[in-house]
């Protein structure tokens, strides 16, 4: 690979080998079309046509390396124009002091995914400068970003620890020595809403070379800050991740403003007599000969998905209309028109598809039972587990309804507060039993190692949503597993889901072991009761702030009965406030029956939990050797994508049946 020999070290630390297929393809087009071209002088039209062969186009199925297939060449074209790793130490020192021209941006769609694609970028630079046999701890400045305080869980295998920015390092194996204060061989920030903005803007202020960022935030603080759109005016790097999402109708209207910065004006403007009298047309004019001089930016447009036909709303009966129409079209047209990217070239690995190593699966249930079968399933495979849902109320009813059950879940959605949504994400990623219940913020882009599980607790509305879903595992050519949960009413859409992928195949079924299900069923049941007792009487209390504050409002005193928790001697004051009283007396009892139910064993049937050696499944011995699971006495360690490798599907179990019958 041609990259700086920093990275390459760097990479080789971090246990990356060999380069992905993606990898393999972009980087060498990207470092091509960037290096020789980026330091000459070339006409207008020279450039253009060499822009058509620097900008690179990279489509390819999630977990394959998208990330460092575009931050390579930008990385690497910064470390071989850094004075600090050719030798030049005057400089060196020089650029300590002085504010970083930015180089290169890049932009997520979402908080999280920006946050980790600053993360994976500043690690391969910190195991790239690690010293042979030294490990590198990167010790955090004075708190500079709310992000920080929150221990994202990055990409790869790097030792950085801690939080804070990566810009001095200490010798872990010396313990206490640490490294005079150097600036960063590769200066990142990143800018992203819900987190402080005058933190943000403080950053900017002293500069850097990659600026990592969300649109919307990005934009905001473009209106305030001149400097920063003449930043981006100079930029040598664009990079667009999940391209198909971010210039989806109706989501980044910044976008469009953002990338119209980075344009290239052509020839410089015919000024008449009475123009250049004018002292505001000449300020704009010099400003546009400086966009004028731009020739040189590479633009990265990446994704997993950039087929139009994946992004069809499933719902609202589109899919019917659909029938019969067969290939995809592809929008990549669409995208180089609204990003300007003039054709550039484009690295492909099969598109469309889920990765080879995801096995799925179905459960179909009434919808009344999908707590259940969730519930079920989370026993029956543990593991780390993402669960979608299709609402943020959703999320709202399952969350506090599986922590009554001792599940470990995680809330994740755009109404939650971004500390909370970080803190959520590291909480999940560090518990090996976590659940995370998220909406489709963290459909895209997020690489959270060795997620077990993705189920699909309702069906997203487009296949492309399906694939970024599924794709958060079996990540890096790790084994994963998808469940979607389908109840008679989604069925024509999962069928127009399987038919938008391509497939002709039904899914294999989840073998339910029906055994464990009358236990289960009886502790979702009791949970709920504990869930709406709860949920009337935080209601209740909601409403009565909401009334003695609009009264203090209206200077108005409120009726005693009205703002009292006590039984009332008024009739309907009485009738009123009954049910919920009675509701809040019974989440006691309800907690303790609970608590009864979750500590009896749960055991598959003919299992004896007295006499393990007894009845007519003995499981002592997987007891002893510890392949039994641990929550379902009876049930095996098997892994969800075990058991569907091993299970045939409906179809195959019904052609089967007819063959024999015909015998
Ligand atoms: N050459 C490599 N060898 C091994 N692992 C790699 C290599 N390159 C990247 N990885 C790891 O693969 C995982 C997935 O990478 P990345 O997140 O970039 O995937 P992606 O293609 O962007 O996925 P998505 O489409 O879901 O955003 C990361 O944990 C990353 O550290």
């Amino acid at each position: 690979m041609p990259l700086h020999p920093l990275l390459k070290k760097g990479l080789h630390k971090l246990g990356f080998l060999n380069p992905t297929d993606i990898q393999r393809q972009a980087i060498p087009l990207a470092v091509d079309g960037v290096m020789p071209s980026m330091q000459d002088n070339k006409g207008a039209g020279e450039a253009d046509a060499e822009r058509k062969n620097r900008d690179i186009v990279g489509v390819a199925e999630t977990g394959s390396g998208k990330t460092l297939a575009y931050s390579l060449p930008i990385l690497s074209w910064l470390l071989s124009t850094d004075p600090a790793t050719t030798g030049e130490q005057e400089r060196f020192a020089r650029r300590a002091k002085a504010r970083r021209v930015l180089s290169a941006l890049v932009l997520c769609p979402t908080r999280e995914l920006a946050l980790q694609v600053h993360k994976h970028m500043e690690q391969v630079v910190a195991a790239g400068q690690e010293d042979e046999g030294e490990e590198v701890v990167v010790v955090e400045e004075p708190a500079e970003e709310e992000v920080d305080d929150v221990k994202l869980n990055g990409k790869g295998k790097g030792k950085s620890k801690g939080k804070g920015k990566s810009s001095k390092v200490k010798t872990a194996a010396a313990g206490k020595a640490v490294a005079p204060k150097q600036p960063p061989l590769v200066s990142i920030a990143s800018i992203v809403g819900g987190l402080s903005v005058q933190k943000q803007k403080r950053l900017l202020a002293r500069g850097c070379d990659i600026l990592v960022a969300t649109p919307g935030r990005l934009w905001d603080l473009c209106k305030e800050d001149s400097d920063l759109a003449t930043d981006i005016k100079r930029i040598k790097f664009l990079v667009i991740d999940e391209a198909d999402r971010m210039i989806e109708t109706g989501h980044f209207a910044e976008l469009e403003e953002i990338v119209a910065l980075t344009e290239r004006k052509k020839g410089p403007a015919q000024l008449t007599n009475a123009d250049v009298a004018d002292p505001t047309f000449k300020r704009a004019t010099r400003e546009i000969d400086l966009t004028e001089a731009r020739d040189d930016m590479q633009t990265f447009v990446f994704s997993a998905t950039l087929s139009k036909d994946l992004q069809t709303n499933l719902k609202r009966g589109n899919w019917r209309s659909r029938k019969g129409k067969a290939g995809k079209s592809s929008t990549l047209g669409r995208h180089s028109a609204r990003i300007r990217i003039w054709g550039g070239q484009r690295t492909d690995t099969p598109e469309g598809g889920l990765v080879a190593t995801l096995r799925e699966s179905i459960v179909e249930c009434l919808n009344t039972d999908k707590d259940l079968y969730l519930y079920y399933f989370l026993l029956r495979y543990p593991g780390r587990s993402l669960v979608f849902v299709g609402s943020i109320d959703g999320i709202r009813r399952i969350t506090p309804l599986f922590e009554m059950l001792k599940v470990p879940v995680y809330p994740l959605h755009s109404q939650l507060q971004q500390k909370q949504r970080l803190k959520n994400l590291d909480r999940f990623a560090s518990s090996s039993n976590g659940v995370l219940i998220a909406t489709d913020v963290a459909a895209r882009g997020l690489d959270i190692p060795s997620v077990d599980h993705v189920i699909h607790f309702q069906l997203p509305r487009t296949a492309d949503a399906y694939i970024h879903r599924s794709g958060r595992t079996a990540r890096a050519r790790q084994d994963g597993f998808s469940l979607q949960m389908v109840s008679p009413e989604e069925r024509g859409m999962q069928k127009a889901l399987m038919k938008s992928l391509g497939r002709t195949n039904e899914l294999p079924e989840l073998q339910v072991e029906p055994g464990f299900l009358p236990k289960l069923r009886e502790r979702v049941r009791i949970a709920r009761e504990i869930e709406k007792a709860q949920h009337a009487v935080k209601k209740a209390k909601h409403e009565k702030s909401w009334l003695q504050e609009t009264a203090e409002a209206m200077d108005i005193d409120l009726d005693s009965d009205l703002i009292s928790d006590e039984e009332s001697d008024d009739e309907i004051a009485r009738s009123r406030k009954k049910p919920k009283q009675r509701l809040r007396d019974n989440v006691p009892r309800l907690r303790h029956e609970l608590d009864g139910l979750l500590a009896q064993p749960l055991m598959a049937r003919g299992v004896s939990a007295k006499y393990p050696t007894s009845g007519s499944r003995v499981v002592i011995d997987d007891l002893l050797s510890a392949t039994n699971n641990p929550q379902m006495l009876g049930a095996s360690t098997t892994k969800a994508h075990e058991v569907v490798d091993a299970r045939p599907t409906l179809k195959k179990v019904r052609k089967f049946i007819s063959k024999k019958g015909k015998k």
